[in-house]
């Protein structure tokens, strides 16, 4: 279960809205194939993760290997026939059990990134090597297989299914990653206990909050057990205190399924809950 974070003013709830009716488009599309993360701009509360930031950090993170490791990658697009050079040089290596945020003004590229590091994007120049497997080479078909085993995605705008209950929302991502029916129940009712969930399973996501319709989120991303969860400013929709319970289930996460979190984020204060903050600049990490 979460830890609770103390010393927080109280939140909104979130009534439903087009994020989730956004996100049953979404899910027509295979779950091994999701969207590229959307570019947004979000507000900040300075207030929102001072207790996040008081968590004690938990285990160490392992560094006898990287999970991933980015290096070189440039990434351009063409705009108006011209080419725009979003990814000039980027150099990083995630490692397993650690959370890592990208910090950096809208535009910076930060998004881009993400794209890359969960293979919905390819580069352009450079290799990106994710485990044993080079995204930098691979083709669609192997990257979308290695996103189905191993990679979970959590976006803004909590991405659920609309109809579906938080229950039925864990379960359609289990019965769309392949993995046996036989498993579902026990997986749906850990991660959904894993992410302070398990007196709302069989509430719709009109129901719940914003936080906990983005815990709904988190345990949807990590049912099939990836071995990096990728969140595009996963708390930007929330207040401060859901904002700080769900960074509260990332370190849960982290500590219980030995998972690796990578994460973008504009909001400085939480940035001590991360074990290591990459700043963008201008498609180039200034602190790297
Ligand atoms: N597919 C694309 N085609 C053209 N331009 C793109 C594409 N994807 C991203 N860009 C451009 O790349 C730049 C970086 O975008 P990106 O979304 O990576 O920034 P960001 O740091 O994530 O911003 P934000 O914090 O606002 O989400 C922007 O100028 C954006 O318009």
């Amino acid at each position: 279960m979460i830890r609770w974070l103390k010393n927080k003013k109280s939140g909104t709830k979130n009534e439903p809205d087009s994020a989730n009716t956004g996100a049953a488009s979404q899910e027509e599309a295979p779950a091994s194939h999701p969207p590229a993360f959307a570019r947004t701009d979000v507000s900040s509360d300075p207030e929102a993760y001072s207790a996040a930031t008081a968590e004690p950090k938990p285990s160490a993170v392992d560094f006898s290997r990287p999970l991933l490791t980015v290096t070189g990658v440039e990434r351009s697009f063409s705009v108006g026939g011209q080419p725009l050079h979003v990814l000039k040089g980027i150099n990083m290596e995630l490692y397993p059990t650690q959370l890592v945020m990208l910090k950096g003004r809208s535009g910076s590229g930060k998004t881009t990134l993400l794209n890359l590091i969960g293979g919905l994007d390819q580069p352009n120049r450079g290799e990106i090597r994710f485990k044993e497997h080079s995204f930098h080479r691979s083709g669609d078909d192997e990257r979308t297989y290695i996103r189905r085993k191993e990679i979970g995605f959590i976006f803004q705008s909590f991405a659920l299914m609309p109809l579906l209950s938080a229950w039925e929302n864990v379960e359609l991502s289990l019965r769309m990653a392949g993995i046996p029916r036989s498993e579902w129940k026990s997986r749906v009712t850990h991660c959904l206990e894993l992410v302070g969930l398990a007196k709302r399973m069989h509430h719709r996501p009109f129901e719940l909050s914003g936080g906990e319709q983005q815990r709904v989120a988190i345990a949807k991303a990590i049912a099939h057990r990836p071995s990096l969860l990728l969140a595009d400013e996963p708390t930007a929709e929330l207040d401060s205190q859901m904002g700080a319970q769900v960074m509260a289930v990332f370190r849960d996460i982290i500590r219980t399924e030995r998972m690796t979190i990578c994460m973008t984020t504009h909001d400085p204060t939480i940035m001590e809950v991360a074990d290591r903050v990459f700043e963008m600049v201008d498609g180039k990490f200034i602190n790297n």
